[in-house]
């Protein structure tokens, strides 16, 4: 974690953010994965996450398969792989983010705490205060710095008196590293600020209601390097409270935040294992040609 690792190609991490597509010589791709075998470390002794045997499908079309992993308290763990292999399907079953697209089905057994993510009587609401979620584009409300992260607060009926808001506001602006910047704005719109203070913003309304996890898809996608860097650093704070689980197209992103890190490839689990050994020593033939930029 926190190493710039030069095993990792550059130009991988380039081509792997969508900008160029390579054509392998020998074809790793057409690889034969055995389904439901994940080579590594899946799996954790106490785990936050137990998943196991993970089907998603769109209509007919299967988008995850068979996929088991344990993912701990307290880490943070990466999603990589090429574009479409499922990361973000994947990340969204853990708080339920699939329920609102019509064709989706999901299968198997995913459970939080020993509890079961899909049981019919569960509250979703509550469910996602809990796993709360940091999109790829900043999405603030069109409202003030204030009202983004007091919004969920209030919803939840978390604070009884208008101080006892203003202090979880205000503790939220500063885990986000955001509160120096916005405390004496905090009446402006949220929409006026940079791209990079927006998604900060969005990382405070996600731990204004306590979260115990906190996915992130894609965070730093639509930010520069200097607003990447301080999200970086803010990962690497939340980390002591929070499991985060973070969907990333940069190798280089995925060394430098995550504890470990898990490889996708077209709906398979592929590898999972420490980021250090992912990126210097992977175990599995996939991996190791998506991070030498063999393919992306
Ligand atoms: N709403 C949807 N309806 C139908 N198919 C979908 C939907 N969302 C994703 N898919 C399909 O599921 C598969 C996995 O997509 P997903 O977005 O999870 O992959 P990904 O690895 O996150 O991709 P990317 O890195 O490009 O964001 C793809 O084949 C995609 O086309």
């Amino acid at each position: 974690m926190n190493t710039m690792n030069p095993s990792i190609s550059a130009e991988a991490d380039i081509r792997n953010q969508g900008t160029e597509i390579s054509v392998p010589e020998d074809k790793p791709e057409d690889t034969v994965i055995e389904e439901g075998k994940t080579v590594g470390k899946p799996f954790a002794d106490d785990p936050k996450f137990k998943l196991r045997n993970v089907e998603v499908s769109y209509g007919a079309a299967r988008a995850i398969k068979n996929i088991s992993l344990d993912i701990g308290r307290n880490e943070v763990i990466a999603f990589i792989g090429p574009s479409g292999c499922g990361k973000s399907t994947f990340l969204r079953c853990l708080n339920r983010m699939n329920d609102s697209i019509e064709i989706c089905r999901v299968k198997g057994s995913l459970e939080l705490d020993d509890q079961n993510i899909y049981d019919s009587k569960r509250d979703v609401v509550e469910l996602r205060a809990r796993v709360g979620m940091v999109f790829q584009k900043p999405n603030p409300f069109p409202k003030s710095i204030y009202d983004n992260v007091a919004y969920g607060p209030r919803i939840h009926g978390l604070a009884n008196r208008k101080s006892e808001l203003d202090d979880i506001v205000e503790n939220s602006l500063r885990k986000a590293g955001l509160w120096n910047e916005a405390k004496d704005r905090l009446d402006a719109t949220a929409t006026g600020m940079s791209g990079g203070q927006q998604q900060r913003l969005c990382i405070a309304r996600a731990i204004a209601v306590s979260p115990e996890v906190i996915l992130m898809d894609e965070p730093c996608s639509a930010l520069d390097p200097i607003a990447t860097a301080r999200v970086e650093e803010l990962i690497a704070e939340m980390s002591e409270s929070y499991t985060i689980v973070i969907v990333t197209h940069s190798m280089q992103q995925a060394a430098r935040v995550s504890h470990r890190t898990a490889y996708f490839h077209l709906g398979h689990l592929v590898e999972v294992n420490e980021t250090d050994k992912v990126f210097t020593s992977p175990e599995h033939q996939l991996t190791e040609s998506y991070i030498t930029g063999r393919f992306g």
